[in-house]
């Protein structure tokens, strides 16, 4: 059974918050919403650190990155420039192009199949980390070999599943080792790192040049490398600094946003009444046009409430990056010790029959008239955290998702493959830090026709 749903058990027998061991290592279990307020808020200032999770720190140039990187005062810069320079409301807007033609790309390579059956996932998989590449390197390698022979996308993915496989060695360390040795891991985990460390080396290299500085649009490796030789902050910016960076936006962006979107769609197919509500809601306000652009996207309001119905009940980060205790503190009665690791359970709070109506139905309208939110302040609903280590990246997953959803079901009605019914859709999870469909989406797009006034919703 999957991490998320065996601490779901556990929740079940022992309560909202349960103190149980990880190997050698206390860990604090979170499953309510109250007491997820009493960790990411109240206390916040005692949890706001990582435990050092030995598998990401090759990959992770020694935790010179911001999401695993110890609190202090080089996290707090590292933040400040993320958020600020990379993640802004005007950078993510800046993107904007970016996400139009992508968006566009793959509703045409969906189009050229129309009325056969499309692998979805992979679709959403290209799209992602086309997008991605595109707004941190300027360019997209999707589709070519690189010198080093595999493709970014899968070095990326194999760096996330040898790094989910390593956590082990965090919390059971002489063990943890010898297996991580003897297994291959360590030598699969150096070889994985050496390639995408090539690969950054040789995107800073490029973006070196100094006739770059002169063009007007700028990715993300640009923008660092300014960052570089203005020196902001007081930690010595190096290119070290740089590549952990961009480690993390492609660790901490693509998968995320990939499998939020795979779990939209077969959401949305087991539901043909929410199907044809929020598909009509998108053809009525955006009207005959060849796509849904930016601009449209608030007044798509029906469309927001799906995506946070997709959050609450798919969280990709289902648990959140584990956080650790950093003083003594009490909690509802326990006493939390230094060095205590706390695993906030969000899939299991975004079920939590207290909080939400009829948990496992999939029924965007308990949205409506209700100003919950994902940014953090609603602590029933944390897709993305909350508090000083909450995700800096909601706007720019958020930009890309919507776009990307709301362009799929205006261009298309969607079917399911022929002899498939909607109860025979399978939703198997797998995965450890983020929850993917396990196996491939697979549908049938059949090409919206504006003429015709016949309804073809499954
Ligand atoms: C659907 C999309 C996404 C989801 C659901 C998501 C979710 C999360 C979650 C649950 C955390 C841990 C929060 C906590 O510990 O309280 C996190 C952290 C983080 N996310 Fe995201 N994320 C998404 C997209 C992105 C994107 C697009 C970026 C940037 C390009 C990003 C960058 C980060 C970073 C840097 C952190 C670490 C923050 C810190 O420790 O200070 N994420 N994200």
């Amino acid at each position: 059974m999957l991490p998320h749903r065996s601490l779901w058990q556990l929740s079940q027998k022992h309560g909202p918050i349960m103190l149980f061991h990880l190997g050698s290592v206390p860990a604090l279990l979170i499953s309510s919403g109250n007491m997820a307020r009493e960790i990411l808020k109240t206390h916040d200032h005692v949890f706001c650190t990582r435990p050092v999770l030995e598998g990401f720190r090759k990959h992770l140039y020694d935790f010179k990155d911001v999401a695993l990187a110890p609190y202090g005062e080089y996290w707090r810069q590292m933040r400040k420039t993320s958020v600020l320079e990379l993640l802004s409301t005007k950078r993510v807007q800046s993107f904007q192009s970016v996400r139009v033609q992508e968006v566009e790309h793959m509703i045409n390579s969906i189009s050229v199949k129309a009325s056969c059956v499309v692998n979805l996932t992979e679709k959403l998989n290209n799209l992602i980390h086309t997008i991605i590449q595109r707004i941190v390197l300027g360019v997209s390698y999707e589709g070519k070999k690189t010198d080093y022979g595999g493709n970014f996308a899968e070095l990326i993915h194999g760096a996330i599943s040898l790094m989910a496989a390593s956590t082990v060695v965090s919390y059971t360390p002489y063990i943890g080792g010898i297996i991580a040795l003897f297994t291959g891991l360590q030598t699969k985990l150096e070889k994985n790192f050496n390639e995408l460390d090539k690969l950054l080396q040789q995107a800073i290299d490029e973006h070196s040049d100094p006739e770059r500085q002169t063009q007007e649009h700028k990715d993300i490796v640009d923008v660092l490398l300014r960052v570089e030789s203005d020196q902001l902050g007081e930690i010595g910016f190096r290119k070290d600094h740089i590549k952990a960076i961009l480690m993390d936006m492609y660790l901490d962006a693509t998968e995320t946003t990939t499998e939020t979107l795979v779990w939209a769609m077969p959401e949305l197919a087991k539901n043909p009444r929410v199907m044809k509500k929020v598909q009509d809601e998108v053809r009525r306000c955006v009207g005959k046009k060849k796509k849904v652009d930016g601009k449209d996207l608030d007044q798509l309001h029906y469309l927001t409430m799906v995506m946070k119905e997709v959050l609450r009940l798919h969280p990709p980060g289902a648990i959140l990056l584990p956080r650790e205790c950093m003083s003594h503190c009490n909690i509802y009665g326990y006493d939390i010790y230094p060095k205590t690791w706390v695993i906030v359970n969000v899939w299991t709070i975004g079920r939590d029959p207290d909080s939400w109506k009829d948990p496992e139905v999939f029924f965007p309208e308990r949205f409506i008239d209700c100003l919950i939110d994902f940014r953090g302040q609603d602590f029933d609903f944390l897709p993305f955290g909350a508090g000083r280590r909450g995700c800096p990246g909601i706007s720019m997953g958020t930009a890309i998702m919507e776009l990307a959803l709301a362009n799929l079901i205006y261009c298309f009605n969607w079917e399911l493959p022929l002899g498939l019914k909607i109860e025979d859709l399978e939703m198997d999870e797998t995965g450890i830090f983020v929850i993917k469909k396990k196996s491939a989406l697979r549908l049938v797009p059949i090409k919206y026709d504006w003429g015709s006034s016949k309804e073809n919703f499954f």
